[in-house]
């Protein structure tokens, strides 16, 4: 009897500590958890849905992402992704862009296409008679005008604001094209035949030709920049690696467009995973002489290919499919410079691409104000522009931005293109403090910037969630491994305290409320959602509290300045 009741007293012991493990307790932290409880200083309590505009992008993401989406759903359940995405700070309305906002007008691209189309058809006549003479086997791949084409209508949607709109249904098809459609053609880059093959073995820094990528055209003339794999999901990168030595992540690559798009900048162009067959859809599409040749198969018969210059290098670079299939990324291209042209400036925080050498901005404290003073970041949004991309590649841990890119038709206001996101993801342990200088050193950041952060930082919509969620489209899932994804979450954390914690070396923080962040309310022209934005924030804000929290009004109680 005693023994039943020792039995039962277990039990019920047992029962009740199961309970308060894995119910209670998770309560408790998910209440305790972040840094934005909901009574704490630092919440920002916005409404989950709607008001503002109804949910577009239900047919946004592909395939996995799309089966798993069920309706937002209030109670934490559902898809985080598209609670995300209805979230009204996603669904500000924005105004009907003219012509001068625009990169491209459809008869000058519809025209240049056309071109192309005929140039290309007389070329493969010419080319196919070649070959014959001199016997080599040309695949021949029929191409088509297709007016209605997915990259056609992603050149046509880019505009002064951002790569492309929230609801643009031709990414999601564009990514789907990359990520299947059949390959005509295979090529060395632009920047790699700029190279011609010229190789310096004794330089250490950025060695020529190491990153191996190829520009592959598709049956519609969609063009991607192909990134082979080159390292495992969980390989990182060796403690010694310098950042300018790293490998090339086609993984990084996918993963940053995910990022992007999920915090809303829209200024990476879209980026699909792809299992490419090299012999099928690299080696037998090609007409360039030079890539044939840097073929061999291997001895265990895979099929490889070595980076042009690295050929004559160090032959343990070569990239080998199994036995001919190889994962890569597939970065849609841009409109061809000649219409629509860029240029290339250089990151005022660029790092040394030397062993042992330093720049200002790393001994400088007060290196923000000289830049400050300087065009073009003496005006305008430029300078809030780069602690943006500062923020993006944090959170990445991408130390190789030496340069950005912006179109020219849009002058100093125009967007930057966060290009070349490789060396991202390369260690999860490790967050690179060093990356975000520029927005601990001028102690300022867009406020959209910071309101999608701050939501991000909140469990139901965890950065995290949504960036696994988003990257379940993706045909190479799990792009990212767990720790990776987890990182992100440590790493914003990081930049919402770095934001509050801020002060100015130099004291110059400006206005009334020096030694404080400023939160810069965009103006009209430099907001990636044109000037409703502003008001639509504003609404979305009225009745909260502060930014900070620590005060009912903006301006006079948080101690922020606005702009
Ligand atoms: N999606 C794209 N569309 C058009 N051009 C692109 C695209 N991505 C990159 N480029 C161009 O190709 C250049 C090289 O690409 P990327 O930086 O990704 O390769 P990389 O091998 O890392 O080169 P680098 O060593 O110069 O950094 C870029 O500077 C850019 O001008
Ligand atoms: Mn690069």
């Amino acid at each position: 009897m005693r023994r039943d009741r020792l039995l039962l007293a277990a039990t019920l012991t047992a029962i009740l500590s199961a309970d308060l493990y894995f119910i209670l307790l998770p309560k408790l932290r998910s209440v305790g958890s972040g840094e934005f409880c909901s009574c704490g200083p630092d919440n920002l309590s916005l409404p989950v849905q709607g008001g503002l505009a109804t949910p577009r992008l239900y047919n946004w993401t592909s395939s996995a992402a799309l089966v798993l989406r069920t309706p937002a759903d209030p109670t934490g359940g559902g898809s985080k992704m598209e609670r995300l995405f209805a979230h009204p700070l996603y669904n500000i309305q924005t105004p009907a862009l003219g012509p001068e906002e625009r990169l491209l007008q459809a008869e000058q691209l519809m025209d240049y296409y056309r071109r192309k189309v005929s140039r290309w058809e007389r070329h493969m006549k010419l080319y196919s008679e070649a070959a014959a003479l001199n016997n080599i086997t040309v695949t021949q791949h029929k191409v088509t005008f297709d007016p209605d084409a997915s990259w056609l209508k992603f050149h046509l949607g880019i505009s002064r604001y951002a790569l492309y709109s929230r609801d643009d249904l031709a990414v999601p098809r564009l990514l789907k094209d990359m990520g299947s459609m059949e390959i005509v053609n295979a090529d060395y880059t632009q920047d790699e035949k700029a190279l011609k093959g010229a190789c310096d073995c004794t330089q250490v820094v950025k060695p020529s030709g190491h990153h191996l990528k190829l520009a592959l055209k598709m049956q519609n003339f969609a063009k991607a920049m192909f990134k082979p794999m080159r390292q495992q999901r969980d390989d990182q990168t060796p403690e010694d690696f310098f950042y300018f030595v790293d490998f090339q992540r086609h993984n990084a690559e996918i993963a940053a467009f995910h990022l992007d798009r999920i915090l809303d900048f829209r200024r990476v162009p879209p980026v699909a995973g792809r299992l490419v067959n090299v012999t099928g859809e690299v080696l037998q599409v090609t007409q360039t002489d030079d890539l044939r040749a840097v073929f061999f198969t291997s001895p265990a018969n895979n099929t490889c290919f070595f980076a042009k210059c690295l050929y004559v290098c160090k032959t343990e670079y070569a990239v080998c499919g199994s036995p001919d299939l190889l994962e890569g990324s597939m970065s849609a291209y841009l409109p061809g410079l000649s219409i629509s042209p860029r240029i290339s400036i250089p990151n005022p925080w660029v790092r040394s691409y030397t062993f042992a050498g330093q720049e200002e901005w790393e001994a400088n404290p007060f290196y923000c104000d000289n830049i400050k003073k300087l065009y073009p970041y003496n005006s305008g949004n430029r300078l809030l522009n780069i602690i943006d991309m500062s923020i993006f590649d944090f959170l990445t841990g991408n130390m190789d931005r030496h340069h950005y890119e912006v179109f020219t038709k849009f002058g100093d206001e125009g967007f930057l293109l966060h290009l070349d996101n490789a060396r991202g993801f390369g260690k999860h342990a490790q967050d690179e403090m060093s990356i975000l200088a520029p927005l601990t050193q001028c102690c300022m950041i867009k406020r959209s910037t910071l309101l999608r952060l701050q939501l991000l930082a909140q469990p139901e919509f965890r950065l995290s969630d949504v960036m696994r969620e988003s990257l379940e489209g993706d045909p190479l899932r799990p792009v990212l491994t767990e720790p990776h994804l987890l990182a992100l979450d440590r790493r914003l954390q990081t930049i919402l305290r770095g934001v509050r914690r801020c002060r100015p070396a130099a004291g110059g923080g400006g206005g009334d409320h020096q030694g404080l962040c400023q939160i810069h309310r965009e103006t009209s022209d430099c907001d990636s959602d044109g000037n409703d934005q502003v008001t639509e924030e504003d609404r979305l804000l009225s009745g909260h509290r502060g930014l900070h929290g620590e005060a009912q009004s903006p301006g006079e109680q948080t101690g922020l300045s606005w702009f």
